[in-house]
């Protein structure tokens, strides 16, 4: 449930539905060895290096499993407000309305939960959180949910260096593999709108993801925009069969800027509830950051001075959501 206070919708309310993105790019991930993952690989580096942002098909997460973790998702914000809010914590645990702690707000209940021991402190990781419906299967399904998609995660940037012509080839993706990453799983329910005389409500404000990667997976209802190089913002047809992929700040580092991280919101239009479950593929507290040395080519100068993720994270969860945070590490 999501209670605004009084003024706290016109801070929320949006003027003008935006128009389908033309092309949405697509990666399927079970291309074989050969030239369909060669020209798969190029697809990816061209939809990173254009929008910053594409869908994965092939992906290989069971079709069941995916369905089995939105309905406890479906089933834990159907709860009763008081039991929803015995799991609430901050950073991790069950809020509503409010995003960060800098004053943000959308009309969004979320739980945000730790995949890694090291993205599930200081707060509980899903082994030792106990859901309050259920019994424990709701965290179960999660985390079964959440593995598949980070190995997911780890083929994609597996493909990714394939594609940028890096070695060795998990240059990128142990980043994700590593037992201390930063990972997380975000499952946000957009309540349908109250009528509000035909605007719109922001449900989640535009920013871009702090981590390497986030890959995101909704129901059916629309909601989900991106924004282009040239400012315009363009809405994400749904698709619940597949996976979409952002570019996060730190692979925008990572590339030295090749790559772009995706600046999105979530606009609430609809009469239907959305449910995302995002997962965000953080790397290891202590990883130092800085373009990789085969992406800046000789005598090739980094955009970006060299810092932790503890670094920017700290940094990330100070600002609000729609700061550009990146410009405080550009050289
Ligand atoms: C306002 C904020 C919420 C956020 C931390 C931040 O200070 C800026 C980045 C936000 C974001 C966006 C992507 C993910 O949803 C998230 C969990 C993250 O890592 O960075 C959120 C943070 C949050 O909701 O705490
Ligand atoms: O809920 C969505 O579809 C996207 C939300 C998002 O961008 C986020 O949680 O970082
Ligand atoms: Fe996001």
């Amino acid at each position: 449930m999501v209670v605004l206070a009084k003024g706290e919708l016109e801070q929320i309310a949006l003027p003008a539905a935006q128009p389908p993105l033309a092309h949405v790019r697509e990666v399927d991930l079970s291309a074989a060895p050969g030239p369909g993952r060669a020209a798969a690989a190029r697809a990816l580096v061209s939809a990173c290096e254009e929008q910053g942002f594409f869908k994965v098909t092939g992906h290989g997460v069971p079709p069941e499993l995916v369905r089995a973790a939105e309905a406890a998702a479906a089933e834990f914000f159907a709860l009763p407000q008081a039991e929803k809010e015995a799991a609430a914590g901050r950073p991790l645990g069950y809020d509503s309305k409010r995003i960060g702690v800098s004053g943000d707000l959308g009309w969004i209940e979320y739980l945000m939960l730790g995949v890694t021991p090291a993205g599930a402190l200081p707060a509980a990781s899903f082994a030792s959180w106990t859901l309050p419906c259920a019994g424990a299967a709701v965290a179960d399904l999660l985390e079964e949910y959440a593995a598949a998609v980070r190995r997911m995660a780890c083929g994609v940037l597996e493909l990714m260096a394939e594609g940028l012509g890096i070695a060795p080839a998990d240059a990128l993706s142990r980043l994700v593999a590593d037992a201390e990453s930063d990972s997380m799983l975000r499952v946000n329910h957009y309540p349908p709108r109250p009528e509000l005389q035909g605007r719109l409500l922001t449900g989640f404000g535009e920013h871009t993801d702090p981590q390497v990667i986030s890959v995101l997976r909704s129901n059916g209802t629309s909601g989900l925009e991106i924004c282009a190089r040239d400012g315009s913002w363009a809405a994400v047809p749904p698709d619940p069969d597949s996976f979409f992929v952002n570019v996060a700040d730190a692979l925008q580092v990572l590339t030295n800027g090749r790559f772009r991280s995706v600046r999105h919101r979530v606009v609430v239009s609809s009469e239907r509830p959305r449910v995302s479950m995002i997962f965000f593929g953080g790397p290891p507290f202590g990883q130092r950051l800085a373009p990789l040395r085969q992406l800046l080519g000789d005598g090739g100068r980094s955009r970006y001075r060299e810092f932790t993720w503890k670094e920017y994270k700290s940094s990330t969860h100070k600002g609000r959501l729609a700061t550009d945070r990146l410009c405080s590490f550009e050289n």
